[in-house]
């Protein structure tokens, strides 16, 4: 688990360029909330990770590319639905997107979110060349929440493309009340459910879990608590992919003062150098990724 210092910009033209892309994102926002209703339907095509794009999959992440391409301060884009990289300009950092998490949740109209990751270094990055990294949740209310110089703040997003900072220098409750695992439980590994079944026994938390992790890391980061998409029997890299969700995830995690890991060390220390590489992803309080590192040794 061993965090080290969160990474933050440190030139004023890159934390300009972090402004211009959480502008994006949070401008956009609405833009692909109302262009949903119509994409909620598989396309014909597979992402890089086998799995069958939605319309909006698509859609987000070309309005994103676009957009975020267009900054003189990006020299490369990826995202979870394109093979490779793009280079899009000269710019020093690099932006990497979840355009849509949780998009098979867009059939029964639940939670689902967009991520971004922003390094300073070419894709593929490493977890501690992050600088910036955040989400926007569209739940009831459209919120983003954003990680960067050292803490993470809330905002809300309205449908006319302006935003509110809400919440500042957020940090994960001590007394963590909810937790949420992902993958099917028979596919669990023996430690793993051990594990699990211990957190449940614990009366003071209760179960949460949406099917979309933006939607289940959010409610770690309001509540407290755990949120694994562990590794599985049939998949011992775990799901959930180390460039578009495990790094931000964990930076954001970390910058709230909570902890990341993938069973053995920060999230933020993994180190695949395949751009859609995947990671088992736990995230939560500091006791209680301490407690599953110790269950999974
Ligand atoms: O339903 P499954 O297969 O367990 O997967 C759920 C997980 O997969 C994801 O939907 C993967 O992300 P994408 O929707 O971006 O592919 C996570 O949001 C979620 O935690
Ligand atoms: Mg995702
Ligand atoms: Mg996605």
């Amino acid at each position: 688990m061993a965090t080290k210092d969160i990474n933050t910009a440190d030139s004023a033209s890159d934390t300009r360029t972090i402004d211009e892309i959480v502008d994006v994102i949070a401008t956009t926002a609405p833009e692909i909330r109302t262009g949903l209703p119509g994409r909620r339907v598989a396309s014909e095509v597979q992402n890089p990770s086998g799995e069958t794009q939605m319309a909006a999959d698509v859609f987000a992440d070309d309005l994103l590319c676009e957009r975020i391409g267009a900054l003189d301060g990006v020299g490369e884009y990826a995202s979870e639905e394109r093979p490779e990289s793009i280079d899009v300009g000269t710019g020093s950092l690099s932006v990497a997107v979840d355009p849509l998490d949780g998009s098979s949740n867009l059939k029964p109209n639940n939670t689902m979110g967009t991520i971004f990751a922003v390094y300073d270094a070419p894709l593929p990055a490493n977890g501690r060349d992050i600088v910036a990294a955040g989400y926007v949740l569209f739940g009831p209310v459209m919120t983003m929440i954003i990680a960067r110089g050292g803490t993470v703040d809330e905002y809300v997003i309205y449908d006319d493309a302006t935003y509110e900072l809400i919440r500042e220098d957020i940090s994960v409750p001590d007394e963590g009340s909810v937790y949420g695992f992902g993958g099917r439980v028979p596919n669990w590994t023996e430690e793993f459910e051990a594990f699990a079944r211990e957190i449940e026994q614990d009366a003071s938390r209760k179960l949460r879990y949406g099917g979309s992790m933006i939607g289940d890391v959010n409610q770690i980061l309001t509540y407290g608590g755990i949120f694994s998409y562990p590794a599985l029997e049939s998949a011992p890299e775990g799901k959930l992919r180390v460039q578009f969700e495990g790094y931000p995830i964990g930076y954001v995690l970390e910058t709230a003062g909570g902890a990341s890991s993938d069973g053995e060390k920060s999230l933020l220390d993994v180190d695949k150098p395949d751009l859609h590489a995947r990671t088992p992803l736990h995230i939560g309080n500091t006791n209680l990724i301490a407690k599953l590192e110790s269950a999974l040794d």
